[in-house]
């Protein structure tokens, strides 16, 4: 394999577009070929992020800079309400270009409901009407042939993937899932903000936008389509004083099945996926078996309280929350193994 696939990054300088950076220097078929940024355009890479002192990378540069012609596949990495524009921007012009978005902007398919919790009408109606959902495990059919992939956000790829197994297997009531994350602070992204200072964020575990969370409806709108019927899910965030992961934990009612049938739902869901792990029992899912990686790992347990059962799901937040999905889905729109690039093991501890 050679290095042929001409690759760009729109926010090179933030954390999403670093760590696909960082995967995609390790990928037999990508070469980087633009970098963007918007503060930090003009910089060379290793001045805004020195772990990239010992490569050779172009320069970052601003996004209207940028030769798109010269680039086979964006991967997009921009603040959610500025990617639409310059998706669309992107692929008038280039319309032979596959758009791999890390952002939430291409999401919700339900307008009504992105200006709900978006705050103002989609700026792109019509792209959003052709974008793919990116949770690689549960549309792999359709992310090969897709041009704009909405890669899930992180929150929703850890709950999703451990729970759309249980409710398309009837096992658990959808109108009763309550779900308490928490999350790195990389997953707020690099830009200052007070709460993620190391003095506010270091010592102590802080809930945050509870009961309005953006990815409630995320986690609605596809648990929904599963279970064929509205659902509405309890979502609580917290922000834990570490770098990356991100562990979810659910809380659900089972419908006359037990945790037994559970497990086995999930190893006939995730038997042959090559990134989503199921625990085996007595193992419990914590954050330090996925750091770095492009691995989810789910547990299961059952609860005291009869007919309830507690699942646990674990990711990077940065790999399979957003960088390595959108590298995973890559390699599916590009027919290559999908797990090129991505079989990195945890760095463990
Ligand atoms: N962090 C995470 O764990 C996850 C993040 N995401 C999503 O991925 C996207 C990026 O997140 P993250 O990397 O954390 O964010 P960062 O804040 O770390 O990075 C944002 C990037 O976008 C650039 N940028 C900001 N505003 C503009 C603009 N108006 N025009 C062009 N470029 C701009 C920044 O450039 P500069 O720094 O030069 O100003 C920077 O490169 C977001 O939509 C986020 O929600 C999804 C899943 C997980
Ligand atoms: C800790 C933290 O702040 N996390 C972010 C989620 C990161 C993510 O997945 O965001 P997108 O949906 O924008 O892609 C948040 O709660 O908004």
């Amino acid at each position: 394999m050679s290095k042929d696939i001409r690759i760009g990054v729109l926010g090179a300088s933030g954390y999403t577009g670093a760590d696909l950076v960082r995967l995609a220097l390790a990928h037999p078929s990508m070469q980087i070929a633009t970098l963007t940024a918007n503060s930090q355009a003009g910089k060379r890479m290793a001045e805004v992020f020195p772990q990239f002192g010992f490569v050779d990378l172009p320069d970052l540069i601003t996004t209207e800079e940028a030769d798109w012609s010269l680039v086979d596949a964006v991967f997009c990495g921009l603040p959610h309400g500025t990617t639409q524009e310059i998706a669309r921007t992107v692929l008038a012009d280039h319309p032979g270009i596959k758009f791999i978005d890390m952002s939430a902007d291409f999401r919700l398919r339900d307008p009504e409901v992105y200006k709900t919790w978006y705050g103002h009408d989609h700026l792109a109606m019509d792209l959003q009407a052709e974008a793919v959902y990116g949770l690689t495990e549960h549309y792999r059919t359709a992310i090969r042939d897709a041009r704009l992939v909405a890669c899930p956000g992180c929150y929703p790829t850890a709950t999703l993937l451990s729970l759309l197994p249980l409710v398309a297997a009837g096992l658990i009531d959808p109108s009763e899932i309550v779900v308490d994350a928490k999350s790195g602070v990389t997953g707020a992204g690099r830009s200052l903000k007070q709460n993620i200072l190391f003095s506010e964020a270091g010592e102590g575990l802080s809930p945050y936008a509870v009961g309005k969370h953006r990815h409630a409806p995320e986690i609605e709108q596809e648990i929904s389509k599963v279970a064929g019927t509205d659902v509405i899910v309890s979502f609580t965030p917290h922000l834990i004083p570490m770098s990356r992961g991100e562990l979810c934990t659910s809380y659900l009612r089972m419908t006359g099945a037990t945790v037994d049938d559970l497990r086995a739902a999930f190893v006939d869901a995730y038997r042959d996926e090559p990134f989503v792990h199921v625990a085996p029992e007595g193992v419990l899912p914590q954050t330090q078996n996925v750091r770095g990686s492009n691995y989810c790992q789910i547990g299961v347990v059952a609860d005291r309280v009869p007919g309830r059962a507690i699942v646990i799901s674990v990711i990077d937040n940065l790999v399979k929350g957003s960088a390595g999905q959108a590298v995973q889905n890559f390699n599916l729109m590009y027919d290559l193994d999908e797990t090129t690039g991505l079989t990195q093991q945890a760095l463990f501890p």
